[in-house]
């Protein structure tokens, strides 16, 4: 499992040594591990000598740390120029460069386009311009130049210093022109603002130096798990195990109107694995899944008379009074479950963490304006973390928040971000097959409850363990996705066969599928 910390957070937990004098110490092990990141990527791609960098450096530490890191690669041989985008600049960094040799481009009206094609052209790129220290978008000059460069393409590696500069440590928002990276390279901890929305979208491949904060470090922010916690999180089937003890999940999916939602969402819950399914529907929908599903037990009963350890409501079910009810019924049963689609808008004032919402960012705009809150959608898709805590905070349920990173939070306000998805997901029927996964993880976790620790993971509260299940449900599904892509575009009901296949990869030790 990984931890991220705010921008903030680190600069909090960085300011007892810089108080302490190691300020420079510090500094000079991001520069070192930059360096090295940065020479690794011109060795991939041809060796280091007689290769042109351009570092890019802005005003604060961030720049600084670019041209150490610029300092050392020209003394390992590469052509190196510095373009400084603000008339401040780190002075000693400036000056052990220079004293490596590197050439200096001040960034003006006049040098823009210049420096633009010089950047475009160079085989590496190391982007100092800004970082924790931000705020907002890039601006003037430096915006001008990004903006151009973009313009022009790049040809080499873009290797970003710390966070790609213009995105928001804390909250992954990005506003204005922004240089994509290939890699980040990150100091002191993983930052929150990589692994969520336009900040994931822009970092690349991010790896984290250490540079001695430790145990300054406050609790995380984030977390996100890894291919490898899977096995420790699904409650894998036991030789005493029967269709009962494996745990049996209740769908109340579908309508007359859209009855292939009912479909997809109980062909993933099977093929996640779940020891038998009820399920509840109107008769068309329930002779449909009879028919392409014939080991789900189907009735057209009530919640209250079908005994089962977890509910999944709500898919392809918005305009049937009868699927209404039940979803009604299973949100108030006590027992754990996953609130999807149609069953959103029933949700009552507050509910316990068992219950798990899933909607993405237009119906939490909508569950927050039925709450009195409006919310622009916009803001919800630019600060997803932030908003899913606060409907977690606002309702009492897990809220799982899709989008191209799915965030979870918890009610307490454990936050988990899963960045394993494909963007060939965004399709139709898609949010109907991570529910049933949903449906099926969650059934077969309460029926485990008892004896195995499914659902918990070491150093994440136990309050957080729905939060817990459903990110491993959007792994899951991500991974699925993921393997389904690799042959072209996703038809989603054939999403199952992917989905068993790569639960079979997770539970190998170590686990043979890995994020791509
Ligand atoms: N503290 C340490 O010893 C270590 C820091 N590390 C690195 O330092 C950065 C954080 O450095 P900091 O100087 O605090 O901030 P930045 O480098 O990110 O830059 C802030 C300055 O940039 C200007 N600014 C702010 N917002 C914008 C914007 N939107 N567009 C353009 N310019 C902007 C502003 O200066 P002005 O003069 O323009 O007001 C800020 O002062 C951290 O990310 C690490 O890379 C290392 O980790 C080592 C230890
Ligand atoms: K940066």
């Amino acid at each position: 499992m990984l931890s991220a910390y705010t921008g903030s957070s680190v600069r909090a937990a960085e300011s007892p040594l810089l108080e302490a004098g190691l300020g420079d110490e510090l500094m000079q092990r991001a520069a070192h591990g930059l360096a090295q990141a940065a020479a690794g990527e011109l060795s991939a791609t041809g060796g280091t000598y007689g290769r042109s960098v351009v570092v890019l450096a802005g005003s604060g530490n961030n720049g600084g740390d670019a041209l150490y890191a610029g300092a050392r690669l020209q003394q390992r041989g590469t052509g190196t120029t510095a373009v400084l985008t603000s008339e401040r600049v780190h002075a000693p960094a400036l000056a052990a460069f220079c004293a490596a040799g590197g050439r200096v481009v001040a960034l003006s009206d006049s040098t823009l386009d210049s420096a633009a094609a010089r950047v475009s052209a160079a085989d590496l790129i190391l982007d100092g311009i800004l970082g924790t220290g931000g705020v907002g978008g890039l601006r003037g000059l430096a915006a001008a130049l990004i903006e151009r460069v973009n313009a022009r393409g790049t040809v080499g590696t873009v290797v970003a210093c710390d966070v790609p500069s213009g995105v928001n440590a804390d909250t992954g928002e990005a506003t204005g022109h922004l240089l994509s990276a290939d890699l980040t390279i990150t100091f002191g901890a993983l930052k929150s603002g990589l692994l969520i929305g336009a900040g994931a979208r822009a970092a690349g491949r991010v790896a984290t130096i250490d540079i001695g904060l430790g145990e300054t470090l406050p609790e995380p922010d984030l977390y996100s798990l890894e291919p490898a916690d899977f096995r420790h999180l699904y409650a894998q089937p036991q030789p005493a195990d029967h269709k009962y003890s494996r745990g049996v999940l209740g769908i109340a999916a579908g309508s007359a109107m859209y009855p292939g939602a009912a479909v997809l969402a109980t062909g993933a819950a099977l093929a996640t694995g779940v020891g038998m399914i009820r399920f509840l529907g109107p008769e068309r929908v329930t002779a449909l899944i009879n028919t392409v599903h014939p080991e789900v037990v189907c009735s057209q009963g009530s919640v209250s008379d079908s005994h089962v350890q977890a509910w999944l409501v709500g898919p392809g079910a918005t305009e049937d009074p009868g699927q209404r009810q039940r979803a009604r019924e299973a949100i108030s049963s006590g027992l754990p479950t996953i609130v999807d689609a149609g069953a959103l808008p029933l949700l009552p004032d507050t509910v316990g963490a068992h219950v798990i919402l899933t909607p993405h960012a237009g119906e939490l705009a909508a569950l927050f304006e039925r709450r009195g809150d409006a919310v622009d959608r916009t803001a919800i898709e630019a600060d997803p973390a932030g908003f899913a805590r606060r409907a977690a905070q606002a309702t009492g349920a897990t809220v799982l928040l899709k989008g191209y990173t799915t965030v979870v939070a918890a009610s307490t306000g454990e936050t988990f971000v899963q960045a394993n998805a494909t963007p060939w997901l965004a399709t139709a029927g898609s949010g109907d097959t991570l529910a049933g996964i949903l449906g099926a993880l969650v059934a077969t976790h309460a029926a485990n409850a008892t004896n195995n620790d499914a659902g918990s993971l070491p150093g994440v509260p136990p309050p957080a363990r729905w939060a817990v299940l459903a990110a491993a449900g959007a792994l899951l599904h991500g991974l699925a996705g993921r393997r389904a892509a690799k042959r072209g575009p996703i038809v989603v009901s054939g999403l199952p066969r992917h989905i068993g296949r790569v639960i079979h990869d997770l539970l190998q030790d170590p686990p043979s599928t890995q994020p791509q």
